[in-house]
């Protein structure tokens, strides 16, 4: 009986996200499994008495149908295992365990569980068959016609699945193989020896293909041909509400000249191998060979244009149904992002603004225009690119869409226009020369393209956002030499990995995802849940030295393949909702104590200290050439809250005391209006109480739905004021702190002490300012959707 038919027997009875337990110990045939007694299955990670039940009956039935056990001799099953084997299986997620199961030969021996080497031979089938290909359709992550429907298979068994495949299609011989040509060291026959190459992985480590020896080239690269032939050449659905696309650039001329190579051959439209230079610990070198599937592959030679029609373009035609789009590139520094998404002339964007704008000329789009709006995410806070790299706010608007408080957003009329503010946005934002890239991205890069209609500017009929996210290595790995770059760099990261900590929530579908992780996740919220489609661009650089950075790229790039169709906003962020208003209530409680602990101190210290205003680097107004026109016929509404707290300027005494009045009894006013109301006319009674007009006709007044949308909406704000009321209270407790602990410093000390305390305050303040401006624009928002419900003249 072969490893095949005992993982089919456990595919069968349910059982086959145990596989991977059984065959890193060893057990890969019925023969084998049916010698274990029950107190044994603890070890291979079956703990609930019903799944014990289950390997009972399968084994009692397989012992009915006339298996044997194994021969006495034969039986090297461990009795006992190590209670670290025992851990590990019990604990260690299955992925892991089949990536440690199957790193190849290499990895084997470094694992620490120690399997006899006929074990590990049981593991790969006899013979060479054909390598099948996933299908597209299995292969796929999210069908957009039926998200909900659709159910990724959980990672546990999707492993099993994988290594189902792999157990079909694996034909190489580790004997073999053993000795196979390292690309690099053709003419050298002792350095030919000493390279091994070990079977091609998959993002989990799983032996993928055909990897025997007769489909090496001799001369030349591992895989590329023998992939040639087993590429998944059908294209993917370009609708799918999350789609994943890599590119591979082109070798660049100093990578040439540094003799160095290609790693990463593309298989077909879908499919990338990646043969990773490696040395052991001997110095030997190998090759150590993965295989990515995603929903589709560019090639060095592919171009931007190509590659638009395959990624941006179906978005484009999806915000004109009334949706939001985003796309974005990511990958290590120097490996394409800019080029890719905003290379003027030729990136994403401008052809998506192409196809906007003659989406635009159409008869049945002529009622809206687009508006453009370009930002950055630079050291943790969001800067307006196309003003003066103004300070800006992301929050929710309580349906599940992020709206940028300040930001400037622009009409535009043409291709033309789009260059010329893009051009101005782009000198503004920060670039800088990191060890890898003369002219590399500092910061996250967010262009905004909105719809909107032309009598109303202030909704959004569509959005298409290209984000070029920053370098996503470390530091240290770019050469990184001085402490700004070093920071920019921790910063990057730090953002970076919220996105991952996002993405691997989505994927477990975790009841809480942390968008709130980093500013950069608030502002990509959106683009994961709810009426969104997303695609992503993992970009890679092909060389070999920088083939950690590309297999960490691509693992990303998987992981964000895999997230389930079912978050579609909906219900569970309701749920999400309410739960967060009782941990509000929960925190307002503790509030008080908050402030006080010591940690939750230092803990603004480091906010505060985070929250630096940066340095804003001098730049030419905008608004002093003869483009966009600001302000003409109230065209420059951004979102609407934003641009009204920036052109009506709270700062008027009249309006912020007007603001006030209404903040502070908001009852009182209205038992005004009432008052009125009823006097006016006694013989009516007020069925429209807010209101100084007449009744509206019942079809203009709020139904369901909308009281629903802002109720969603006033409890989003609550959650943003409370959450500036949380920092407002640790900012007020940390300053108050260093300014009692001055009383206690000597005169002298004093003194100097006093330039510091001043610095703090005019922090402290500045940090304040820029809470209240959350909060009102919190208050903004509200009172814009109650304007929207009950008519500018009621309020
Ligand atoms: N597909 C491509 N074809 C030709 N040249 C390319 C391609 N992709 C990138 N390049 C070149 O490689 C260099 C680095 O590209 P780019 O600046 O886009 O990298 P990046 O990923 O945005 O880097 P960073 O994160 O540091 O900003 C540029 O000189 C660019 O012209």
């Amino acid at each position: 009986m072969s490893a095949q038919h005992f993982l089919d027997t456990l595919s069968r009875h349910g059982l086959d996200e145990f596989y991977p337990n059984f065959s890193t110990e060893g057990i890969t045939q019925l023969e084998s499994f049916i010698e274990l007694s029950v107190q044994d299955y603890a070890n291979y990670g079956i703990k609930s008495a019903d799944d014990k039940r289950k390997f009972v009956a399968l084994a009692q039935t397989l012992k009915k149908e006339g298996i044997r056990p194994a021969s006495n001799e034969k039986s090297p099953l461990p009795q006992k295992r190590s209670s670290s084997v025992a851990r590990l299986n019990a604990f260690t997620p299955p992925e892991k365990q089949a990536r440690r199961l199957t790193l190849g030969g290499e990895n084997l021996t470094r694992s620490p569980i120690k399997t006899p080497p006929s074990r590990r031979l049981s593991f790969i089938p006899k013979s060479g068959s054909p390598r099948k290909i996933l299908s597209p359709a299995k292969h796929s992550p999210i069908s957009h016609k039926s998200p909900s429907k659709v159910k990724t298979p959980p990672r546990i068994a999707r492993t099993a699945i994988q290594i189902q495949q792999a157990l079909k299609s694996v034909s190489f011989s580790p004997t073999k193989d053993k000795l196979l040509q390292h690309e690099s060291s053709s003419d050298d026959e002792e350095e030919l020896k000493k390279t091994v190459a070990a079977p091609i992985l998959d993002t989990y480590g799983i032996p993928t293909a055909s990897s025997r020896s007769g489909n090496y080239s001799k001369t030349n690269g591992n895989v590329n041909k023998s992939q040639a032939s087993i590429a998944t050449s059908g294209s993917s659905d370009l609708n799918q509400r999350i789609r994943v696309c890599v590119r591979k650039r082109p070798l660049s001329r100093r990578e040439v000249a540094a003799g160095e190579k290609d790693i990463t051959p593309v298989a077909g439209s879908r499919s990338i191998n990646v043969n990773a230079p490696k040395v052991k610990l001997d110095l030997t070198r190998f090759t150590e060979q993965h295989s990515f599937t995603f929903d589709e592959v560019f090639d060095s030679s592919i171009t931007n244009a190509q590659i638009y029609q395959r990624t941006a373009k179906p978005l484009v035609q999806y915000i004109f149904t009334g949706g939001k789009a985003t796309c974005f590139a990511y990958g290590q520094t120097g490996s394409g992002k800019t080029y890719t998404m905003l290379d003027q002339g030729r990136g994403l964007y401008v052809q998506a603004a192409q196809d906007i704008f003659a989406m635009l000329a159409r008869e049945e789009y002529a009622h809206l225009s687009a508006w453009v709006g370009f930002y950055e995410i630079y050291q943790g806070h969001l800067y307006d690119l196309l003003n003066d790299r103004k300070r800006l706010i992301p929050r929710d608007d309580g349906n599940n869409n992020v709206v940028i408080s300040g930001l400037k957003e622009f009409a535009i009329a043409d291709v033309d226009r789009l260059f010329k503010v893009f051009d101005h946005g782009s000198q503004a934002r920060t670039t800088g020369k990191t060890g890898a890239n003369n002219n590399s991205s500092r910061s996250h890069a967010v262009l905004q393209i909105l719809l909107k209609p032309k009598k109303n500017s202030s909704v959004i009929a569509g959005k298409l956002s290209f984000i070029d996210l920053a370098g996503s290595e470390r530091g240290a790995d770019r050469g990184d030499a001085n402490t700004k770059t070093r920071m920019e760099g921790a910063e990057i990261n730090k953002s970076l990995l919220a996105l991952k900590e996002c993405i691997r929530a989505l994927d477990q579908d975790s009841r809480h995802t942390p968008f709130r992780g980093s500013k950069l996740t608030q502002v990509l919220r959106d683009s994961f849940i709810g009426n969104s489609r997303t695609c992503m661009i993992a970009t890679i650089s092909p060389n070999g030295s920088n083939s950690e950075h590309t297999l960490n790229t691509l693992r990303y790039a998987d992981r964000v393949k895999e997230l389930k169709g079912e978050q579609d906003g909906g219900g569970s962020f309701i749920e999400d909702d309410l739960q967060d208003d009782f941990q509000v209530m929960a925190e307002q409680t503790a509030g008080s104590t908050e402030a006080t602990d010591g940690t939750s101190l230092e803990q603004d210290k480091t906010d505060a200290e985070e929250d630096q205003v940066l340095q804003a680097d001098g730049q030419e107004n905008i608004f002093d050439e003869d483009f966009p026109q600001e302000g003409t016929k109230n065209e420059l509404l951004a979102t609407p809250t934003s641009q009204r707290i920036q052109t009506q300027s709270m700062a008027t005494p009249q309006r912020r005391q007007h603001y006030l009045r209404r903040l502070s009894s908001p009852t009182d006013q209205v038992l005004n209006d009432l008052a009125s109301t009823t006097n006016a006319d006694s013989s009516t009674k007020p069925s429209w109480p807010y209101s100084h007009r007449s009744p509206p006709l019942p079809s203009e007044r709020p139904n369901n739905d909308q009281m629903l949308d802002f109720v969603k909406l006033h409890r989003a704000q609550i959650r943003e004021i409370t959450e500036c009321s949380k920092k407002e209270t640790k900012l007020l407790a940390t300053f108050s702190l260093g300014l009692s602990s001055t009383q206690h410093y000597a005169e002298d000390e004093a003194a100097a002490n006093n330039e510091k305390i001043l610095e703090e305050f005019e922090q402290y303040l500045g940090d304040l300012d820029e809470l209240l401006q959350r909060k009102v624009a919190c208050a903004e928002a509200l009172r814009d959707k109650m304007r929207q419900l009950l008519g500018d003249d009621v309020l």
